[in-house]
């Protein structure tokens, strides 16, 4: 009833008021969800009846990567409704209704104080984190910022830079509200304190010049999933980086999880990543996502239900392969390493056990740990990295020069290995042996079930002069054709 007659008998609202003055709760919350001109004032005092965690304000824009999130500029004003790991699930308040999830790390609680009509304001940091941020760019002399006191609950701390250091004022709080940073000299509330000590700043010997600006985003790409996204379903075998499992991304999809192990350093997995990122070919195992923002690392690939080549074939379904299915694997792992050469990318570790296996016996290359961008086409190191001594060309063995022809030199080993259901090459000799005899000009012999026109493709790759090795883009034309041939033949 009153609410009817407060909207048609609108002439009748101071009267209204007085006899029945309006629930703050409903004023409130009707102006955070109705207009956008709400002043920080007013937020302060609509977030004590709704709960305070809901009500955030947006630090950056966002743009959605997909239907569930939602793109968000910096300003505005959001409520979460429930936070899931890095992410939270928001509603905009204004402007088209629309709700998704964005980086919890993007947005901040309007309780907390933090917005743009009050930007020197950064609540919970410490004092040390104050002056890590005052003290890193872009910040700098004359930068502040006003945060909770650490040792005195409901007080203040004022934080300058001052050239290449920073001094910290307590704002204290007189009983009846009042804030002052020298005793006898009290604002009634933190914009006039702020405002006299920018006028008076030789009082404090410190220029109040520009609030502190907040850290930097985060760095997240379109890669970056929250990690509730995923669940491990079964481990499928171990690496050097850590175990790989089977997995289901938003338990629908299934996806291999590698879980990089704690103690690894990010320089040497975040390779392999960043050559995940940049390539993209159907003979090239496919990234989908990485959870990277804190530990373990998850790194989210297509997953490979029938493992690595190796293994496969020395499996009962890979021993029952015939010529012809050999052929057919040997061709695609030329096409995806002719992608490679094609982007002057050398694999450095191209062997059986780092090609995968799918369905129908699709298979895509693996492991780009390795993995260098040639500048000259020869990249030479001179770490010790661990060698694949039986699989590495001659002169990158000797003397750590790789290029893509040493990786041809893989492939034909990798052919050796194909042909021959999984054997060891040069079984019974060390890797100084093999070095020794390959010097000498030893090459691995023919496999029995191996066509003699194949053992040639093998012994080209494995010619002591690199000029004289094939490219990757006349193997895969060349063995192409040799598979054609072979099945039109048993057609
Ligand atoms: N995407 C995938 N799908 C299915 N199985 C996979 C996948 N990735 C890896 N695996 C399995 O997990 C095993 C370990 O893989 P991982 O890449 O960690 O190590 P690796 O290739 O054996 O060697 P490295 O130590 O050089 O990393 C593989 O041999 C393979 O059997």
């Amino acid at each position: 009833m009153e609410q009817f007659v407060r909207k048609r008998l609108t002439f009748l609202t101071s009267f209204w008021n007085k006899l029945r003055p309006r629930s703050v709760t409903e004023s409130c919350s009707l102006g955070y969800l109705g207009s956008d001109s709400v002043s920080l004032n007013s937020e302060a005092t609509s977030i004590s009846f709704i709960p305070k965690s809901s009500l955030c304000i947006a630090l950056y824009a966002f743009t959605a990567r997909s239907a569930s999130e939602l793109s968000i500029s910096a300003g505005d004003k959001l409520r979460v409704l429930r936070e899931e790991g890095e992410y939270v699930l928001a509603r905009r308040l204004l402007g088209e209704p629309a709700m998704g999830y964005v980086p919890a790390a993007y947005v901040a609680n309007l309780s907390q104080g933090t917005s743009a009509h009050r930007p020197w304001y950064f609540s919970k940091i410490s004092r040390n984190e104050a002056e890590q941020l005052l003290l890193s760019p872009p910040n700098q002399h004359g930068s502040f910022l006003v945060r909770d006191s650490e040792s005195s609950k409901g007080e203040y701390s004022l934080s300058v830079r001052n050239h290449t250091k920073v001094s910290h004022f307590r704002i204290c709080k007189s009983p009846r509200g009042s804030l002052y940073i020298q005793k006898g000299h009290p604002f009634p509330n933190m914009e006039e304190l702020l405002a006299f000590y920018t006028e008076h700043w030789k009082v404090i010997q410190s220029p109040l010049l520009q609030p502190c600006s907040p850290a930097t985003p985060p760095e997240r790409d379109g890669w970056e999933r929250p990690r509730w996204e995923f669940t491990l379903r079964r481990k499928l075998g171990e690496g050097y980086f850590g175990e790989v499992w089977e997995g289901l991304w938003r338990n629908t999809v299934p996806v291999a999880i590698k879980i990089i192990k704690a103690d690894m350093k990010a320089e040497d997995f975040t390779k392999e990543i960043q050559n995940l990122k940049r390539l993209r070919h159907e003979k090239l195992i496919q990234l989908h996502a990485v959870c990277s923002l804190e530990e373990p690392v998850y790194i989210i690939t297509e997953l490979m239900r029938k493992g690595n080549l190796h293994s496969y074939l020395n499996s009962p379904e890979g021993k029952s392969l015939g010529t012809s299915h050999l052929l057919n694997i040997a061709c695609q792992v030329a096409d995806g390493m002719r992608y490679l050469e094609e982007k002057h990318i050398v694999h450095r570790d191209l062997a059986a056990r780092n090609i995968l296996v799918g369905e129908e016996l699709t298979c895509k290359i693996a492991d780009f740990g390795l993995a260098r961008l040639l500048k000259d086409d020869i990249y030479s190191t001179s770490s010790s990295t661990k060698i694949p001594v039986k699989w590495t060309a001659p002169e990158a063995a000797n003397y750590r020069t790789y290029s893509l022809k040493s990786d041809v030199w893989s492939y034909g080993i990798l052919l050796y290995e194909v042909f021959t259901y999984g054997q060891i090459p040069y079984e019974g000799m060390t890797n100084q042996e093999t070095v020794r005899q390959i010097t000498r000009g030893y090459r691995l012999p023919r496999p029995s079930p191996c066509p003699p026109e194949i053992y040639s493709i093998m012994l080209e790759c494995w010619s002591g002069n690199t000029e004289e090795r094939p490219t990757f883009l006349a193997l895969r034309e060349k063995l192409g054709f040799i598979y054609r041939r072979l099945l039109s033949s048993l057609s």
